[in-house]
């Protein structure tokens, strides 16, 4: 399924947020949301899974108005990992894994075997299997972010919406969910600041700066030296990743 933000505007305590977002992902894309702090990430990526509600424009689900489905419906559909989630209920991590079921519920029957299998095989995509029956609250910063994502998968949507899903996860796990965002149907919406793993992993970027988009376009569109210090201030060295070709920057330090 296809995500538009559509002249997406925020206005929230008096400021205005995001101002006149205007992006559209093809079903399958995988899209990056780049940008210095506070440029307003967060803010669109919250609309596309109704934390907020946009004060001007909309988000489109293959064209149709996202505030015109019933939550369930939507969340069906699209499935998030929030940048920061507290969760102060000491559930087990195959619990929470369930809960990604619950768009797919009419009341409180209990899981069919197929969905167990859903469930089962979302915890080892995350890798959290050998945690199924561990307490969340015991868990590290790096596993509960893994119990998240593997709650995502559980919801088996056709939008994955990512805020800064890397965060927390050691290297080898960054990898290992990057490779399956390039490779699965699912379309991706993903806050990033690692610009070199963006690049790696997103068809396209947008690059966001003051509640604006200042560019999108390919990554070796957008990794120039010029409009990443526009964006961010800081003059990168770009280079070529020897195998696959793809912008890598460097910094001095
Ligand atoms: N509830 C709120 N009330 C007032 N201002 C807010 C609220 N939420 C966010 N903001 C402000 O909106 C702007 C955009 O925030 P947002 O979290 O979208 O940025 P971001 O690009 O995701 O930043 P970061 O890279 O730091 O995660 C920031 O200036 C932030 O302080």
């Amino acid at each position: 399924m296809s995500i538009t933000l559509d002249d997406l505007s925020v206005h929230l305590a008096g400021a205005e947020l995001v101002r006149d977002l205007n992006i559209e992902t093809a079903e399958g894309e995988v899209l990056g949301l780049v940008g210095p702090n506070g440029s307003g990430k967060s803010t669109a990526l919250r609309c596309v899974y109704r934390a907020l509600r946009p004060s001007r424009g909309a988000v489109l689900l293959d064209g149709a108005d996202i505030s015109t489905l019933a939550t369930r419906e939507s969340a069906r559909h699209i499935a998030a990992v929030p940048q920061e989630s507290s969760n102060d209920l000491d559930f087990t991590v195959a619990e929470i894994v369930e809960l990604g079921r619950f768009p797919h519920h009419r009341g409180n029957q209990p899981l069919t075997i197929e969905e167990r299998a859903v469930c089962e095989e979302a915890m080892h995509r995350a890798d959290v299997v050998h945690l199924a029956d561990r307490g969340v609250l015991s868990l590290s910063g790096g596993e509960r972010q893994r119990v998240l994502l593997a709650r995502a998968f559980a919801q088996q949507p056709r939008v994955l919406v990512l805020d800064e899903p890397t965060n927390h996860l050691d290297i080898h796990h960054q990898i290992q969910l990057l490779r399956q965002l390039r490779t699965d149907s699912t379309t991706g919406l993903i806050a990033m600041h690692d610009l070199n793993l963006a690049a790696a992993t997103c068809d396209r970027l947008a690059v966001l700066a003051n509640g604006m988009v200042l560019h999108i376009g390919t990554p070796t569109e957008v990794l120039t030296p010029e409009l990443i210090n526009e964006a961010f201030g800081v003059a990168p060295s770009i280079v070529r990743h020897p195998r696959t070709g793809i912008p890598q920057l460097h910094y001095d330090i």
